[in-house]
């Protein structure tokens, strides 16, 4: 059990004359766990503030907690193939992982063993600037103890920190049988839900996703987890129905190509199938364009340019369907799902995906490429 934390900004870096006398001791508590650091002043301290090396770690209740966070934050932002996350360290201190894509974000990997609810940790620190905490438990494993703290964790945001969405991940599912897997989930959700209106919260912005990192329900759940944070959710989804409607195409998504996340897609019903093969395809370009692939540092599309640089691509599949890809930026692709006869009118195709293009620029503020 545990967490992963996403940021929806950039902390501020410390302005470069800013040293570490002149900041809070709790941040700078924080940035010496984080960096495994010592106190200059004072190398052995007791800590006045959490350190997050809590005495109840492994050893002390001698039950490893390894739901697979450290995996999944490998899996999804480091490419890691899942079979080598059977090789990853016990994470010992908070891992900042900044991920620079169409927004930047972070993600902190937890050690199982943190304890928010102990009065001496800094919880303002690490809750204060956040967009969504991430409970990872193990399905495969006992989860009444980690529901315990789970529960108890939402009330505590609830309390203060209301506006943070706490997006519950039921793991490890890959090895669990259909029905299984709907009956833990349904048994976490009743028992959360009855803890939150035991404690007066109807309403509590918590979301439960049944993942594994050995298919593609890590990746979609993630997805769920960074649309929520982007302001402009609502505007795309509505510039990708006029895309579909216009263009005669069956679904349309917006994926950062390196996580293989998908920032949006448009209103009609996601199906896992399309979702995976989709994914599968961006790993073909990006492969491909690896190796033939060249840079185009600081390029800047003028308004009467043609876009001819950027990467597309068609694939018909087996089954009749279209899958047309276009670049948008060096982070973004936009695949989008046909019948054979819409590609027949490709050039109305490439036209509205070039208006669409300008106009989410216009909503990020992005250049092309
Ligand atoms: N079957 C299965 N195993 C998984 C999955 N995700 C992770 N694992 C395995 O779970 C084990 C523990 O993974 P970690 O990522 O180190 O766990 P952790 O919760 O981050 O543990 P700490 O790093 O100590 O905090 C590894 O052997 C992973 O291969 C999954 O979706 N399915």
């Amino acid at each position: 059990m545990a967490s992963l934390l996403t940021t929806p900004a950039q902390r501020e870096q410390p302005e470069e004359h800013e040293t570490w006398r002149n900041r809070a001791p709790a941040v700078l508590t924080l940035e010496r766990y984080m960096q495994d650091q010592t106190d200059p002043e004072n190398p052995n301290p007791s800590p006045k503030f959490h350190t997050g090396r809590l005495p109840n770690n492994r050893s002390g209740d001698g039950k490893p907690r390894l739901s697979g966070k450290s995996s999944i934050s490998s899996v999804v932002f480091h490419k890691m193939p899942p079979a080598e996350t059977l090789f990853l360290e016990s994470t010992a201190r908070i891992q900042k992982d900044a991920v620079h894509s169409f927004m930047d974000f972070q993600v902190w990997d937890f050690p199982g063993q943190l304890d928010f609810l102990d009065p001496a940790f800094d919880v303002d620190n690490i809750f204060g600037e956040i967009g969504a905490l991430i409970w990872v438990i193990d399905a495969q494993d006992e989860y009444l103890d980690a529901l315990v703290r789970l529960n108890n964790t939402i009330l505590l945001l609830q309390q203060h920190y209301p506006s943070i969405n706490i997006e519950v991940f039921i793991h490890k599912v890959d090895a669990l049988s259909e029905d299984y897997k709907f009956d833990i989930q349904r048994d976490i959700v009743q028992r959360t839900q009855d803890e939150l209106s035991d404690a007066g919260y109807e309403n509590a912005p918590v979301s439960f996703h049944l993942t594994s990192i050995y298919d593609h329900s890590i990746f979609e759940a993630f997805s769920k987890v960074i649309q929520k944070l982007i302001p402009q959710l609502p505007t795309l989804e509505g510039l990708l129905n006029i895309l579909c409607s216009n263009s005669g195409m069956e679904k349309a998504y917006i994926f950062d190509c390196i996580s293989k996340i998908y920032i949006a897609t448009d209103s009609s019903p996601v199906d896992m199938q399309s979702y995976e093969i989709c994914s599968d395809y961006i790993d073909v370009i990006v492969d491909v364009s690896e190796i033939y692939g060249w840079d185009r540092p600081g390029r800047v599309v003028e308004e009467d340019e043609c876009n001819d640089q950027e990467a597309e691509s068609v694939i018909r599949l087996q089954n009749g369907m279209i899958l047309y890809l276009k670049e948008i930026n060096k982070y973004l692709v936009l695949i989008c799902i046909m019948k054979e006869e819409s590609i027949k009118k490709k050039g109305l195709i490439d036209y509205n995906c070039g208006v669409f293009q300008d106009a989410l620029a216009q909503v990020f503020g992005l250049q092309r490429s």
